[in-house]
Order: structure tokens, then sequence, then C-alpha cells
């Protein structure tokens, strides 16, 4: 199976699934999410959920042409078909006829009545129904921007940046204008701004400057159901910036919170609200499972991939939901190298990753309008789960796996882990599909296994490492214990987090009554990690602030390394320019210094084989970062070639990562006791092994390795952490 190209292997049963609604027939099933209806009959605190229901739409159909080529034809309102071929850039009055066919679009009068009524507003429709890109556009349009903008959070950056673009857009404005967006170290909004996108976390630190935040009026919390921490704390916060503006006699706030999948009563009953649930569907989609559980799903997904190239017109294509970067490099190049061997008998393809850590220019390329005569093939991790709308879907892939970082508080190490994906992110994945014509999702994994898998993902905060949440309550004068959590972090968690801050020396007195320090209260002003303000607010006193501006910039992006399978051995030419015999913390600063001093970036970066847009981010976030060093009055001083002052500083905050290495040539972490091995793109990797290391991360996958290594010297860690070397029995401590 290994080519993928067998055409008479049948992968997936030939009856599709059954929605969990019940809606639908037995060979077109449309998409659905949790089971909504079965949530809606029971009454939150005594208040009875409603269902709007929508007008019957006169869906788009998919017809076929003579050429194999299909046209998608737009419903418009007045019954007509306005032909799009799906791959152009609509105008102005198709973008129009196009909001107008949107289910949310027919109950906008009942929705703006609604927002009018109530504070605050729990609404639930399926996906692609409109949700994200409608309703802020109806509030701006019926005067609710005329005090404040209207919010809008969403969990990822590339969910922001798109959907921004598109409501811009529809708007017929320019991005920035009446329609913008924020996300961490990227503003782009201006004073014109009334409908902004942002991620949660942008939210949360406007919060840390004005806990009311009463540049808003109204606060869209969309995709609920992540649950992510930034979410989670959100809800808090905006809950009680309602109340305070209403004690206060302010401007009101409104809140509404939406997802297609949210656990509805749960919300319901913490805003004390009833939910809606808003009624209609874009597009069906059928949806199909593996006959059989698939020993390797990204096999399954490549046969699967290739039975319907070779089956479907061209411009159908195709979303594939793997777990992370490799897996997604892998494939692309099994992709482009089977579809190359086979030019003759198959279509051409264009494969597009998309992951978080790709440059945000690459990440937007599959945006754009397809080609008509290629097939656009998108392979993708969860970070295109939610919000996103790919143009020209009609095929999504579901591997049903997920990376997700989890915290081992007994080792009190965050780790990377694959696991299986809740029943809310498949329909989620599947909703991917079907959002400008009808369209497939195929599982490879049986529906038995599906329903084995969690209703919901669990909670971020109930799973994670939550000392910068800790952190940044403090900063807000809450004590974590207290706050108003839609689901409270164990006492053990929130524990656990106050020691690590107290070992950070940003807070006192946790036991009884946590204080910020005036060092938390710094690190709190830094949009970073805990661990990498302590290194920024620490590095003066080792005489490295410039170099440690520039590491920490770096550390915070993305991958500035270009790799390259046609020249690899170039590329390695290329970077061993920059390569510390010391590790990966000064080849980065290295490379990034190099940078800095360059002119001609473009061209030097296309000739070191270096990401010119990611070290560009760094140098925006450098100079962001410096603007806070320079604000708290701490020197801007630099070590010169005592480059030994950054790695010792390193350990102020990171120390949590240092490991040891053993005699089969592994790493064991002092902290938590984890074996793992150094990771291949490390310049120690299959080289030398130094026999202290400190890392940035753990990775735990099949195998688990360190990520971004540098040579330490004992008898450092004796000088500056006495207290933790001889905790932790290291060697040169006990000499
Ligand atoms: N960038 C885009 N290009 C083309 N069409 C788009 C784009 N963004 C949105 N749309 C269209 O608008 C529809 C509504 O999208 P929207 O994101 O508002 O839905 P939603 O209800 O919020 O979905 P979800 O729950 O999946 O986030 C999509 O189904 C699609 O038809």
């Amino acid at each position: 199976m290994s080519t993928g190209m067998e055409s008479k292997y049948l992968l997936t049963s030939k009856t599709p699934v059954k929605s969990p609604h019940g809606g639908g027939t037995k060979t077109s099933v449309s998409i659905s999410s949790f089971p909504i209806k079965r949530k809606l009959q029971s009454p939150v605190n005594g208040i009875e959920n409603v269902i709007i229901k929508a007008p019957k739409l006169n869906n788009g159909s998919a017809t076929t042409t003579s050429n194999g080529k299909s046209n998608v034809n737009t419903p418009t309102p007045n019954g007509g078909i306005l032909h799009l071929n799906g791959k152009g850039i609509p105008s102005k009055q198709q973008l129009e006829l196009q909001r107008q066919a949107l289910p949310v679009y027919k109950v906008r009068q009942r929705l703006i009545l609604e927002a009018r009524r109530s504070e605050t507003l729990l609404l639930m429709g399926e996906t692609g129904s409109g949700k994200t890109t409608q309703i802020p556009q109806f509030l701006y349009e019926s005067g609710f921007a005329q005090k404040g903008m209207i919010g809008i959070t969403q969990p990822r950056r590339v969910a922001a940046i798109t959907v921004a673009r598109r409501v811009a857009q529809e708007q017929g404005c320019r991005l920035g204008e009446t329609v913008g967006y924020t996300v961490r170290f990227e503003d782009c909004t201006s004073p014109q701004t009334r409908i902004r996108f942002l991620t949660d976390g942008s939210l949360l630190r406007e919060a840390i400057a004005d806990r009311l935040l009463r540049q808003y009026t109204v606060l869209i919390l969309d995709e609920a159901h992540e649950r992510t921490i930034n979410t989670d704390v959100l809800f808090g916060i905006v809950k009680e910036a309602q109340k305070q503006r209403r004690q206060r006699g302010l401007t009101p706030l409104k809140i509404i919170v939406t997802s297609a999948t949210m656990d509805i009563d749960h919300f319901g009953k913490y805003f004390n609200v009833r939910g809606m649930y808003l009624e209609g569907k874009t597009y069906p989609v059928k949806v199909m499972h593996t006959k059989e559980t698939q020993p390797d799903y990204l096999n399954a997904a490549l046969v699967t991939l290739f039975q319907f190239h070779r089956a479907e017109p061209v411009n159908h294509d195709v979303l594939i939901f793997l777990t992370g970067q490799e897996e997604i490099e892998a494939m692309a190049h099994q992709i482009r190298q089977i579809a190359k061997t086979h030019d003759a008998e198959l279509s051409p393809v264009r494969v597009f990753p998309l992951y978080a850590q790709l440059p945000q220019n690459k990440q937007l390329e599959c945006f754009l309008p397809a080609h008509a005569n290629s097939r656009k093939i998108v392979l993708a991790t969860n970070i295109a789960e939610t919000s996103v709308t790919i143009p020209g879907i009609r095929c999504v892939i579901d591997c049903g796996f997920v990376k997700r970082r989890v915290y081992n508080p007994s080792s009190g190490l965050d780790a990377l882990r694959i696991v299986r994906v809740s029943q809310a992110q498949a329909w989620q994945r599947c909703g991917r599909a079907g959002r400008d014509a009808p369209g497939t999702c195929y599982r490879t994994y049986t529906q038995a296994e599906m329903e084995s898998f969690e209703n919901m993902p669990k909670p971020e905060i109930l799973r994670s490492n939550i000392c910068s949440t800790v952190l940044q309550l403090l900063a807000l004068g809450i004590d974590c214990r207290t706050f108003d959590f839609l689901d409270r972090p164990t006492p053990e968690a929130v524990d656990d987090a106050y020691r690590k801050l107290e070992a950070l020396g940003a807070v006192r007195n946790y036991k009884i009554k946590p204080e910020l320090t005036t060092l938390g209260q710094q690190m709190s002003q830094f949009p970073l990690d805990p661990r990498y303000s302590k290194l920024l607010l620490s590095a003066s006193a080792f005489g490295c602030m410039e170099e440690m501006l520039s590491l920490v910039a770096v550390l915070s992006g993305e991958n500035v390394f270009v790799s390259s399978n046609e020249k690899r051995e170039l590329a390695a030419l290329a970077h061993a320019k920059f390569t510390s015999k010391h590790g990966d913390h000064l080849t980065l600063l290295n490379v990034f210094s190099a940078f800095l001093k360059t002119e001609k970036v473009k061209l030097w970066c296309h000739d070191n084989f270096l990401n010119t847009r990611n070290l560009s981010y760094a140098r925006e976030v450098r100079k962001q970062l410096q603007e806070i060093v320079e604000r708290l009055d701490l020197p801007l001083n630099s070590c010169g070639n005592n480059q030994d002052q950054v790695r010792k500083c390193l350990l102020i905050g990171l120390f949590d990562n240092i490991a040891e290495l053993q005699r089969d040539n592994t790493y064991l972490t002092i902290t938590g006791r984890q074996r793992a091995r150094i990771h291949p793109s490390s310049v120690f990797h299959g080289k030398y092994r130094p026999e202290y290391v400190i890392f940035t991360e753990i990775v735990l996958t099949e195998r688990n390795f360190l990520r971004q290594v540098s040579e330490i010297n004992p008898d450092w860690i004796a000088d500056v952490l006495p207290n933790y070397a001889h905790l932790n029995r290291i060697k040169s401590s006990l000499k």
C-alpha cells in the first residue's frame, strides 16, 4: 500500500454515516455537531434553551461540465444561480449574495433583537453557517459599534487574520480600516477600526491594562468549545467587566459566546442565560468512516487521497488533517513524488503545508484562489480545524489524531503528545468541507472508534502548565484560587504554578495571600512565558541584555532555518557558518546578529537558507521587547565575546530544563526524570554529547526529544542556582 495508488482498494465503507443529530439520509448526511437537540431540551437554571429557525434555503448544488470540471453554483436570494467556478475572487456584489445565502443571515433580525434585549448571548450554529463572519457585521450595521469596538476573539492567529481579511472584503474596506486584527506582536488596526478580530491572548493582555475593557461595546468569544486557557480566563474577565460596568453606570458590555459544538448547558449555567441554537445548514457533507481499524493512519490518508484524486473532478480541493510539521512535510514529499511518477495518468497537484511553525506568508498561501486545472491539497494540523475557510475545499481527510500539549505535574514538564481527537474536533474538521459547495469527509478510523473518542477536548486549563495564567491573574489583582472559572484547575496544579513562580522570584507568600514581587510585576508586563521574562529581567546583571533580547525574540518566533530536500547539503553548509560549538542557543544568536547587520536581507537569507520573514518578525519582536526593557529602566549592556554569560543567564529561567548525559547516550532531565535524545535539528545531533545541557523544550512523541540544546558547565549551576544544584545532587556541587 505504500504508493497509495491501488485503485481497487476501497478503504471506506460505501454507506455514509448518520450524523449525531439523526438528520440527513443514508446516502447524504448533513454536517452536524454535538447532539444539540438532546442538549437543548434540558432547562438551564430553569431557563429553557431556544431554537431559532431559519427560513428554508435554496442551497447551491454542484454540476459537472463536459470537461470534467464542476462549477460551484452559489444560491442567490431570488433563487437564481450565480456561476463562480469556485476558484475566482468574487466581486462586491457576489460577496453580498454569498452573505445573504448564509443561514445566519436569514435570522439576523431576530439576532439583533436578542442582542438588544440581553446582556449575554450564547449562540450555537452549524459550522460554516456564518457565525464568525456575519454576526460582527450585523451588529456593526445595526449601530452596536457607535461607542466602542466589536471585538471577536479567535484561539489562533491564522483564523484571526484570514477571517478579518474576509470580513474586510465583505465590507469593501482595506484591512486595518473598519475591519482589522490584532495578534501577538502584530496590530493591523487603526483609529477607524470598528470590528477587530484578535487572538484570545491579545485580549487578555489588553485586560491587564484595562480590566473593564472599555474600548469594546461588544465582545464575541468565538470557538468557545476549544477551551484554550486564555479563553477560559477571558470568560471570567469579561463576565466581571460586564458586571462592573453595569454597577458603575458605564457603557454596557455585551457578551456573545459562539460555537458549533459547545456544551451549552455548562455554559448556560456559568453565564446564567439560555442558549440559542441557530438552525440552518449550508452545504451537505457526506461522512465516511473506514470499514476496519487502520494500523497506519498516514498510509490510510494517502490511499484515500489518491482514490479521491483518481475519481473526482480536479477542482475539488482536499484538506488533510495530520498531527505536526514532520508528518506534514514527509507526506507532502510523498504526494509530490507519487504525482510526479504517475503524471501521465493523474491530474497535476499543488501541495500546501499549514502548521503553526510555518512562516505566516507560507501559511496564507493555501487561502489564495486555486488554479482551475490542478488540485489543491492542503496538509494541516488542527490550526485549520476551526473558523477557517480555505476556498475550494470539497474533501476533508481526517486522520483522527492531534498533537496536544500536556503538562505532567509529577514530572513538572510540559510535553507534546499525539492523542485521539475528541468527537467535537472530528465534527469541526468535517465542517471545513462544504463551505462553498457540498463536500465529503473521509475519516481514517471506524465509526466504533469515533464513538469511543471523548465528547469534548479536556479544557486546556485542566491539562496544562498554568504558571503564565496565575501570574497574569495576579497582575490583575486576582488570586487564581478565588477566580470565577468555568472549570476550576485542581488545587495541586495551582499550588504547583505558585511554587514555580515563587522559584522564579515572581510571587511571595502564596500559601496565605499571594503577592506579586516587584520582579513578578515586571514579568507580567512582557507578553512572554514567565521563564523568558525572567531571562530578560536578569540579563543586565549577567551583562548580556543585548544578546538576551535577541535570543528571546528568536525563541518566541518560528523556525529561522529553511530546510531543503533538494539542496540539503548546500543548506547544511550555509548553516554551518553560524554553528556555535556550545550549542543551539548561541547558534541562533549568531544567525540573528548577522541578520541584524545585513542590508540586503532577502538576498542574504536566500543565500544562507534562512527564513527572511521569521527573522524580520524576530527583529520586530526584539524592538517591542526592548521598549519594555527601556520602560523598566534596565541597562542595555552587552557581553561581547564573553558569550558564556548568555548560557549562564539561561539557567536562571530554564532551570527546570537541565538534563544529564547517561551511559547509553540518552539524556535524563533533572526535573521530572524523563529520558530523551537530542533532536535531529540540533547542532549536537550525532556529534559531541555534552555531559550537561540546557534545552528549550521536550517533545514527547514515539521517542522523546530535547529541542534547542546548549552545553552548560555544572559548576555554573552551583554558582547561579546554589539551592537547585544542592537539592538535585548535581555532581559539581557534591565535589
Ligand atoms: N475566506 C473565505 N473565502 C471564501 N468563503 C468564505 C471565507 N470565509 C468565509 N466564507 C464563507 O462564509 C461562510 C461562513 O463562514 P463563517 O466562518 O462565518 O462560519 P462559522 O459559522 O463561523 O463556521 P465555524 O463554526 O466553522 O467557524 C463559509 O461557509 C463560507 O461559505
